[in-house]
């Protein structure tokens, strides 16, 4: 299995949940910027993670592109799930369904409804509990991945 983990992220926040969701995920899995991402960089994969914080009520405009890049039918036969980062307000928008949409626009099939975490302000740092529910998040991944194989 070649499991990666793209992330975006402002302050880091993100990056941390993208790191527990990949040591959870185990051997073989990889973390990468989204503004490290390259054509390459999908190749090979067959499970792929998607995260990055809610910016104005949606995905931030680097992981916007991002996904924009995916053609119909590129993500045939990858397993995917997506999740954000995002304050605990009453209207908070959305980051991770847009994600998983565009995910399961491209032909990935989704294996696990879409995540948030919360951060306690806008530069962080997470909310107390967080990086354990990321850690239980991909872990319900890792067994779906096992039980579909
Ligand atoms: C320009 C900007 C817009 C934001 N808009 C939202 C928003 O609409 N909803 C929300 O819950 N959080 C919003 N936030 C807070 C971010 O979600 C928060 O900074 C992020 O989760 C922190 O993750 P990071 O450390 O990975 O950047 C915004 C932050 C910035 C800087």
């Amino acid at each position: 299995m070649h499991a990666l983990v793209v992330y975006d992220t402002n302050y880091g926040s993100t990056r941390t949940i993208a790191e527990v969701i990949a040591t959870e995920l185990g051997r073989g899995t990889t973390t990468l910027s989204v503004s490290d991402i390259t054509e390459a960089s999908l190749d090979g994969v067959d499970v792929l993670v998607v995260g990055c914080p809610i910016n104005g009520w949606k995905p931030t405009d680097r992981m916007r592109r991002f996904l924009r890049t995916l053609a119909p039918g590129s993500l045939a036969g990858v397993r995917a799930a997506a999740f954000d980062t995002r304050i605990k307000l009453f209207i908070h928008g959305d980051a991770a369904a847009k994600i998983s949409h565009a995910l399961h626009a491209a032909g990935a099939t989704i294996v696990a409804k879409p995540h948030g975490f919360v951060v306690d302000g806008t530069e962080g740092p997470l909310a107390a509990g967080e990086t354990g529910k990321a850690g239980a998040w991909a872990a319900y991944i890792g067994a779906e991945l096992r039980a579909s194989a």
